[in-house]
């Protein structure tokens, strides 16, 4: 980790630590105080997105339809593929909470990331005790990317949207294994809100 000044806070990103067993252990130990900040978004679109990513590194992969499912007509969803396992929030919640207060743990919802980012990283900025600095007047929607972008970076002083790799087109999945895998995530969805105090309404 980066040293700050005491008037500084470090920020680290890596997705895949909400979904990593030993990570909580290992962040309690370094700092039981850290702040954990996850952007949770509706799981079924979460695999889509995630499958979308890869196959745009590997456009040999098998299907959406058929890396879901262990038996599909059974309804027999493969928990152990990444892209469903990452979604069931509530588990991996179950590993964090067993070291850090619930109090520690802010979550961001991925869809009024977009359609509200002001809103969004106000409550971010509430959550780190910052002053809120970033405001409505810093995004604008880029109609072009389909996302709010923002105004101007604070290096250039030019408008900046994310890059390509955020925001692509999904690839299109049978609606019928989308009703299956809506199914599927319900108990986990109703859990997690439950755990958090949260309805995210992902349906
Ligand atoms: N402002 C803005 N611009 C572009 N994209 C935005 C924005 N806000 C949120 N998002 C959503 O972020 C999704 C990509 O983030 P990821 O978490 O998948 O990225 S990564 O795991 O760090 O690579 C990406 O998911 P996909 O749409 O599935 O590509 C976006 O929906």
């Amino acid at each position: 980790m980066p040293r700050t000044l005491g008037t500084q806070i470090t920020m680290e990103k890596t997705p895949s630590y909400f979904v990593t067993r030993e990570a909580p252990r290992r962040i309690f130990t370094m700092s039981r105080d850290t702040k954990l900040i996850v952007v949770v978004r509706n799981p079924v679109t979460r695999a889509i997105s995630d499958y979308t990513q890869t196959l745009s590194k590997k456009p040999d992969i098998p299907t959406f339809e058929g890396l879901s499912f262990r038996n599909r007509s059974l309804g027999l969803v493969d928990t152990s593929w990444n892209a469903i396992r990452i979604g069931m929030y509530a588990l991996h919640l179950e590993s964090w909470l067993q070291y850090f207060p619930l109090s520690q743990i802010h979550f961001v919802s991925g869809e009024r990331l977009i359609t509200d980012p002001a809103g969004e990283m106000g409550k971010v900025q509430d959550f780190l005790g910052l002053k809120r600095v970033i405001t409505d007047q810093h995004f604008y929607f880029n109609k072009t990317k389909g996302f709010p972008c923002l105004k101007k970076t604070e290096s250039s002083g030019l408008p900046r949207c994310l890059g390509k790799s955020k925001g692509r087109t999904h690839v299109q999945i049978d609606p019928e294994v989308i009703e299956q895998l809506r199914d599927f995530y319900r108990p986990y969805n109703v859990r997690f809100y439950e755990t958090v105090g949260q309805d995210f309404r992902w349906e």
